[in-house]
């Protein structure tokens, strides 16, 4: 008897080399860019990665952005500066910052009391960490992994009283406003000076970034998927940080 693969198991390939002819580049942070770390704040963006975004600035001419889960004063801490010089989604699609300016909706007045409940329930049990950020509040249990049910059930019940959804992540749940997703905040970056009119490539590694690529999809692009294989809108893979690193210092 022999064994072959069913078809819903084909396997994403690589990326053909990366060219930046007409492109726009998008670009995930966590478990794209740097790899994952056990605290949300002990993440480093090292100089080699700086300097590959200012090497893929210059041979973008400017397309590139970073799209994130992160609020962009978030990413700002980590590069130190502010960003003007890249296109910016923050906040899961919340914020945008292109050619200088950023456009973000209000702060929903939830997101305190949703804190204050998080705090309550688990600001003192050792490991499980509550995230503030611009547009949403995320509880962390990848250090205590055997409390992901109680986090679930909190996060839940405060979705249902606050009318905040429940954003999925990796060891991670987060509340956040609806109405965005990175996919709307790509559509919204490509709207604009340098991107428009160019075809969005989009590289993400977690369930957030899954609006991403069906947006660049749409749009005439293509997503990678950063990691293991799993359903995805993504068209190509990389195995992981190291790989796209990798596959974008050798662009053209
Ligand atoms: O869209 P991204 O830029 O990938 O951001 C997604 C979330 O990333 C962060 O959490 C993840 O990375 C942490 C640091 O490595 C890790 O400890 C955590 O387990 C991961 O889920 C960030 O803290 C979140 O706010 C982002 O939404």
């Amino acid at each position: 008897m022999s064994f072959s693969k069913p078809a819903s198991a084909s396997r994403l390939a690589s990326p053909a080399p990366l060219n930046a002819l007409n492109a726009s580049l998008l670009l995930d942070f966590d478990g794209t860019l740097v790899d994952l770390v056990d605290r949300p704040d002990a993440v480093v963006a090292d100089l080699p990665l700086k300097a590959l975004l200012d090497q893929l600035a210059g041979t973008f001419e400017g397309r590139i952005a970073l799209v994130s889960g992160r609020s962009i004063a978030q990413l700002t801490g980590f590069f130190g500066q502010p960003l003007i010089e890249f296109g910016c989604v923050g906040s899961h699609g919340a914020e945008v910052q292109v050619g200088g300016l950023r456009a973000a909706p209000v702060r929903p007045a939830a997101l305190s009391v949703v804190e204050q409940a998080m705090m309550s329930a688990f600001g003192k049990t050792e490991g499980i960490i509550v995230e503030t950020k611009s547009h949403g509040v995320a509880l962390h249990y990848r250090l205590v992994p055997a409390a992901e049910s109680k986090v679930r059930e909190l996060a839940a019940r405060l979705a249902q009283s606050s009318g905040l959804m429940i954003q999925e992540g990796k060891m991670m749940i987060e509340l956040r406003a609806s109405g965005h997703d990175k996919g709307t905040g790509i559509v919204d970056l490509m709207a604009h000076a340098p991107f428009l009119g160019t075809r969005p490539i989009f590289i993400g590694d977690d369930l957030t970034d899954e609006a991403g690529f069906a947006a660049v999809e749409r749009m005439g692009g293509f997503g990678i998927l950063v990691g293991t294989e799993r359903p995805t809108a993504a068209r190509y893979r990389l195995d992981n940080v190291a790989a796209v690193r990798s596959w974008l210092g050798e662009a053209t």
